[in-house]
């Protein structure tokens, strides 16, 4: 199976580890990265590496977007400015809204089948954009349409490993659900595989730093910008799992921020919980989204109180990006 992937945001600090990750996988024959600077360059660069995907940098002159989007099979999108110190992810909406906006309604015109994959903060109000950006295009799916939000299991399966004294992170699943940004992100450390015992002194610091993480790294860069090495490494790790269950590897199932009256499993957890856009664990398959995991049945009562203040800063999230992409563009 020959795979097109493209990167939008491919010049950027998360887009050059992500596109070098993805021409590392041997299931992409064609790796196309847009950028408005600096693709040509970063796509020479890629392409002296002895793997099988064929790589082209595109710009947007000669309406260079579509041409990289043209029958791409998976999108990953990681355009936009990122975070400084004193500045919240929702502080980015003013200028990724429309910039998200602008890459999905080409994306609908010549890659209306296309899985994306949205890395772009705001996260919680960004996917909604794109939804209904595709919906007002007449193309959406939900069922291919991914927040991104691995990098917050990433942090919470190596944190809870350095606490449970784990030699390595990996062999721990960690669901972490709701959305992307500070206080919406919500561990469920009393689901983690195999079990293990967070000492009731360290509950609350571990819960906050899985969700300031992103402060954390925003601190230490200290004007430079945000995550970008783990995030590729958290993108590249999301996508990887898109593309094996696209090419028939099955029980696949990783967290993923979605729209969950569009799928399967999805409609009893957008009712539970009074919002639409959610972040659950996933199954994978063919078609994208297989099913919605519902993890709220089993979930204590520290994490009920996280979902209850979770849900509430989300609805503000999802309505704000609904919104701006309902609204007409001022001339
Ligand atoms: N979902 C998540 O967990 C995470 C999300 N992020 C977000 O990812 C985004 C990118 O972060 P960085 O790579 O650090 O920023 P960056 O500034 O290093 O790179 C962004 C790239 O996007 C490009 N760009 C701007 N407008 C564009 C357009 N219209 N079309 C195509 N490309 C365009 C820029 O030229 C730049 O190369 C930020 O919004 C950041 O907040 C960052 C870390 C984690
Ligand atoms: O913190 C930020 O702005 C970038 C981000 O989303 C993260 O690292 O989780």
């Amino acid at each position: 199976m020959g795979i097109k992937a493209v990167v939008a945001g491919a010049a950027g600090g998360i887009g050059q580890p992500l596109s070098l990750l993805l021409k590392t996988s041997t299931l992409i024959t064609e790796l196309s990265l847009y950028d408005v600077v600096n693709t040509p360059g970063v796509a020479a660069d890629l392409s002296h590496i002895s793997s099988p995907a064929k790589v082209t940098g595109y710009l947007p002159k000669d309406d260079g977007a579509k041409a990289a989007f043209k029958n791409a099979d998976l999108i990953v999108i990681p355009a936009g400015i990122p975070r400084k110190p004193g500045m919240t992810r929702d502080d980015l909406f003013k200028i990724n809204a429309g910039i998200v906006k602008g890459l999905i309604e080409a994306i609908a015109e010549v890659a209306p089948k296309a899985y994306i994959l949205i890395i772009s903060n705001p996260v919680n109000s960004t996917v909604p954009i794109a939804a209904e950006t595709l919906k007002a295009a007449g193309v959406f799916d939900a069922k291919r349409l991914f927040g991104v939000t691995t990098l917050d299991i990433v942090r919470a399966e190596t944190f809870v490993a350095e606490i449970a004294g784990k030699a390595s992170p990996q062999e721990l699943t960690v669901p972490v659900i709701g959305g992307h940004s500070g206080e919406t992100i919500v561990p469920l450390f009393s689901q983690v595989e195999p079990k293990v015992e967070i000492p009731e002194d360290k509950y609350d610091a571990l819960v906050k730093r899985v969700q300031f993480g992103g402060d954390e790294v925003v601190a230490a860069k200290d004007g430079a910008g945000s995550a970008t090495l783990s995030m590729a490494y958290a993108g590249y790790r999301f996508a990887e799992k898109v593309l094996k269950a696209l090419n028939g590897e099955t029980g696949i199932i990783e967290p993923s921020y979605v729209y969950l009256p569009g799928v399967p499993g999805g409609e009893e957890i957008a009712k539970e919980t009074g919002v639409d856009f959610f972040s659950v664990p996933i199954q994978l398959g063919k078609y994208g989204v297989e099913k919605a995991l519902n993890p709220l049945a089993n979930i204590t009562d520290k994490e009920k109180e996280l979902l209850k203040v979770a849900i509430e800063g989300l609805k503000g999230n999802i309505s704000k990006g609904v919104t701006f992409a309902q609204t007409p563009a001022q001339k």
